[in-house]
């Protein structure tokens, strides 16, 4: 295992100290929150009764073949926890995510849990969001007057940069779970957060956004240093 997967092992397994019994989690998308469905199956293999409720299709497929059982948000309506990685964190603990393409998902899911739990490695850590191109995911209609409008108002925001349609290597677009396409935003600095997500939020070709404002409890991140928690975990 590399450092960085080390680490990203290390914040996962502190996210687990956070599991109780008959708890309804939401189970994250990307390689750190891999990390923590991977210890949460060894934990149900071990006869802890928990449901999850996956952030995308490949975090259904791990869960699926770790028996992790699985329930939608039509079924459970609120969660207790969701543990997920990031792209980015700042002192406010406002995140940039989708850098794995989840984001509709990961936020609809934040947003009906009780609690947040971020897990990172520290190299995510920033003073100011935008070094981490912020992910838009646009309706596949009128895509090019959504990139239109999403640099005009971002621009209003103090946010400008290139905005680029996320491509796979083959060349063809990147489609979402929810058979959207992303626009990677290369901002470079967001000066104003809340004001650039609510511009974009405004757009009606946007579906959702990379900003995850308020939305976070807690961010574990773990470095060199040991593991540090920002913010609560209760
Ligand atoms: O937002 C995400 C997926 O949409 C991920 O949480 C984010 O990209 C971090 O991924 P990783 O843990 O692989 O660094």
């Amino acid at each position: 295992m590399s450092n960085a997967d080390e680490l990203k092992r290390q914040a996962a397994a502190k996210a687990l100290e956070l599991v109780e019994p008959g708890m309804r989690l939401g189970l994250g998308t990307g390689s750190t929150a891999t990390h923590f469905v991977a210890l949460l199956g060894e934990r149900v293999a071990q006869g802890l009764q928990v449901i999850g409720v996956p952030t995308s299709e490949r975090t259904r497929a791990q869960a699926e073949s770790l028996a992790i059982p699985l329930a939608d948000l039509d079924t459970l309506q609120t969660l207790d926890l969701t543990v997920d990685g990031t792209d980015e964190f700042d002192p406010a603990l406002r995140l940039i995510k989708g850098g794995g393409g989840a984001l509709l998902r990961e936020k609809i899911v934040a947003a009906a849990s009780n609690r947040m739990v971020v897990i990172t490695d520290s190299s995510k850590a920033v003073q100011t969001l935008g070094k981490f191109p912020l992910p838009v995911e646009v309706n596949r209609f009128g895509v090019e007057a959504t990139r239109h409008l999403i640099a005009r108002e971002s621009a209003l925001a103090g946010s400008s940069g290139e905005i680029r349609l996320r491509k796979e290597a083959s060349g063809a677009p990147f489609v979402t779970d929810g058979g959207h396409y992303i626009f990677d935003c290369a901002f470079g600095i967001i000066p104003a957060p809340e004001d650039l997500a609510a511009r974009l939020t405004a757009i009606p070709g946007v579906v959702e956004h990379g900003l995850f404002l308020g939305l976070a409890s807690a961010v574990i991140s773990a470095g060199a240093q040991g593991v540090t928690v920002y913010g609560s975990l209760v």
